[in-house]
């Protein structure tokens, strides 16, 4: 059987570094490229790279998918920094290239995903729910883009559950101090050296609270859902977003 021809952008960075390494070491893929911020797109093509790995820079993540899915190269995106334009404009992309898959995980570690629906089930039953993001300090963005998926599935699943806004009686407050508001459920970033990425979903109701936390401890707590991605992406055209449509998670 021919391997999978994998490029990863974004080689040198703290995820790109260790993707290199899984890609090369994973027995069904082969590294045809693993490219810098300066380095030619073209050579994704030159190398007949069938996925791309992406896992650069909110700045970049466009234009190198822009080219992707221009020369029908499939990609898995770990990069941030999505909104509901930036996806569009790639849905619209991925329409003029049929067959071209392009998977965006806000997390690839198996936990993350778990927090992330383990919160979404429990966000109908609580009356309040705020989500605490804690990261390395040399993040370019906050919040997390975990965080913010995080609270939009909350805010989903609190709409669909007819619940109403959370108590809140703050009528004061320093800016930030209550935090970002993703679709009215407040996020707070914090950034600390010693610690990699971190999640607590904190619920609370009458006379009880649960808090769901997920730890990544090391970057090699994303490489298997970077593997997975990879080895799904090529027969799912279109736009995934989240890695939880790979999983089997009923
Ligand atoms: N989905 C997930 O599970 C995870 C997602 N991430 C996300 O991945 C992204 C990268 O994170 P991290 O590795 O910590 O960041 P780093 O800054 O360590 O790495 C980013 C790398 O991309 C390079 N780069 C920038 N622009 C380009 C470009 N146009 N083409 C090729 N390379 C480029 C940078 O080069 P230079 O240094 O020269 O700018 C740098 O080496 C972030 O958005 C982060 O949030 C991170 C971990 C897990
Ligand atoms: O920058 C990071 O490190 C991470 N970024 C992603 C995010 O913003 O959610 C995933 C993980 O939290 C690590």
């Amino acid at each position: 059987m021919s391997k999978l021809r994998v490029a990863v952008l974004g080689a040198k960075g703290r995820i790109g570094s260790e993707a290199v390494r899984a890609v090369e070491a994973a027995d069904d893929m082969e590294l045809v490229a693993a490219l810098g911020r300066g380095d030619r797109l073209e050579t994704l093509a030159d190398t007949g790279a069938q996925v791309v790995v992406e896992l650069t820079t909110p700045a970049s993540v466009m234009d190198n998918l822009d080219f992707c899915v221009r020369h029908g190269i499939h990609a898995v995106v770990g990069t941030t920094g999505w909104t509901d334009e930036r996806l569009a404009r790639l849905d619209t992309w991925l329409s003029a290239s049929p067959g071209t898959g392009v998977l965006i995980a806000p997390n690839f570690s198996i936990g993350a995903v778990l927090t992330m629906a383990f919160a979404q089930t429990a966000a109908r039953y609580f009356e309040s729910v705020e989500v605490i993001e804690l990261h390395h300090p040399n993040k370019v963005d906050a919040p997390s883009g975990t965080a913010a998926r995080t609270a939009q599935l909350i805010a989903a699943a609190r709409a669909e559950a007819g619940r109403a806004p959370q108590p809140d009686a703050t009528t004061t407050a320093l800016d930030g101090a209550r935090g970002a508001d993703v679709d009215g459920i407040p996020v707070h970033s914090v950034r600390l050296r010693g610690l990699l990425a971190h999640q607590e979903v904190l619920l609370g109701g009458e006379g009880e609270t649960l808090t769901i936390r997920h730890d990544s401890l090391h970057h090699s707590s994303f490489m298997p859902g970077i593997l997975l991605g990879t080895r799904r992406v090529v027969t799912t055209p279109g736009l995934t977003f989240g890695l939880e449509h790979f999983l089997d998670l009923n």
